[in-house]
């Protein structure tokens, strides 16, 4: 069996009394477009923070490619690029700048880290832009950088947390036809959380998470045929109740 990218077993977390996670398994396997789908509240960020190690899960175990979070922080780390979803570019340097920090914060030397700058704003169809401010960027734009800078170190799982919040239809759209671009041509891991349910195509994995528990993983398509409802959005109704309707 191949080594997924993002293996999450039986991870639980609390917040004082508060159960945020509750026994959350799933995996995400390399070159797969996985959907964590949830609404607010449902646990998603809690998981960001779990699998980046900003928090210590209480109980569970996290592997990157094979890597624990815990036992290896080091190599999984390695492996791993996150998008946050708050925006996190300083606005007053280049973009080539805001890529060389990063660089640099992963112990890469200023000579590669500019080679693989570039080749990352070319991936992004910004190498024209790499000495203008961020400042100058649209929000879709600024996105596909904070991208670049993620996969700079080369990882084999990217994270993103509702990466799509505060962009238009056509931007939103962009950005998804780019990630699926790299899952598809460079055999990436993605795990994208958002709780707008046209973010999801039938081929795509899913993971629906409610109140801190899985509900339901499988590809869309087989969620849907499994709930006997029309669509995901139909799915996501009937097992969590009808009141409780993504977008
Ligand atoms: N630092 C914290 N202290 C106490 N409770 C928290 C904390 N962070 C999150 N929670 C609670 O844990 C639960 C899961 O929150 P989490 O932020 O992980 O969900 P989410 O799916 O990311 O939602 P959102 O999209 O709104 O960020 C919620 O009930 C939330 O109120």
């Amino acid at each position: 069996m191949t080594t997924p990218a993002l293996d999450i077993r039986n991870v639980s977390h609390s917040y004082g009394a508060r159960k945020a996670l509750d026994d959350v398994s799933f995996d995400v396997a390399p070159g797969s477009f996985t959907v964590l789908l949830g609404l607010n509240g449902a646990g998603k960020s809690t998981l960001f923070s779990l699998v980046t190690r900003l928090y210590v899960a209480r109980s569970g175990e996290i592997d990157i490619l094979g890597a624990n979070v815990m036992r290896e922080p080091g190599a999984a780390l390695r492996r791993l690029g996150v998008v946050f979803q708050a925006r996190t570019l300083d606005l007053e340097l280049s973009l080539m700048q805001n890529l060389l920090y990063h660089a640099a914060l992963h112990g890469i030397g200023p000579l590669e880290a500019r080679r693989l700058g570039m080749e990352a704003l070319a991936r992004a169809g910004l190498a024209e832009r790499a000495h203008d401010k961020a400042r100058a960027l649209s929000g879709g734009q600024m996105r596909r950088v904070e991208i670049a800078r993620a996969l700079l170190h080369k990882p084999r799982l990217l994270l993103l947390d509702e990466p799509t919040v505060g962009l238009d239809i056509k931007a939103r759209a962009d950005l998804l036809a780019h990630v699926r671009g790299l899952v598809r041509d460079e055999g990436l891991g993605v795990l994208w959380t958002t709780h707008l349910i046209d973010e999801i195509s039938d081929d795509d994995q899913v993971v629906i998470l409610h109140r801190g528990k899985v509900l339901a993983t499988g590809a869309a398509r087989e969620i849907v045929a499994r709930s006997g409802a029309g669509d995901i959005g139909g799915a996501f109704a009937k097992m969590t109740g009808a009141d409780e309707r993504v977008s």
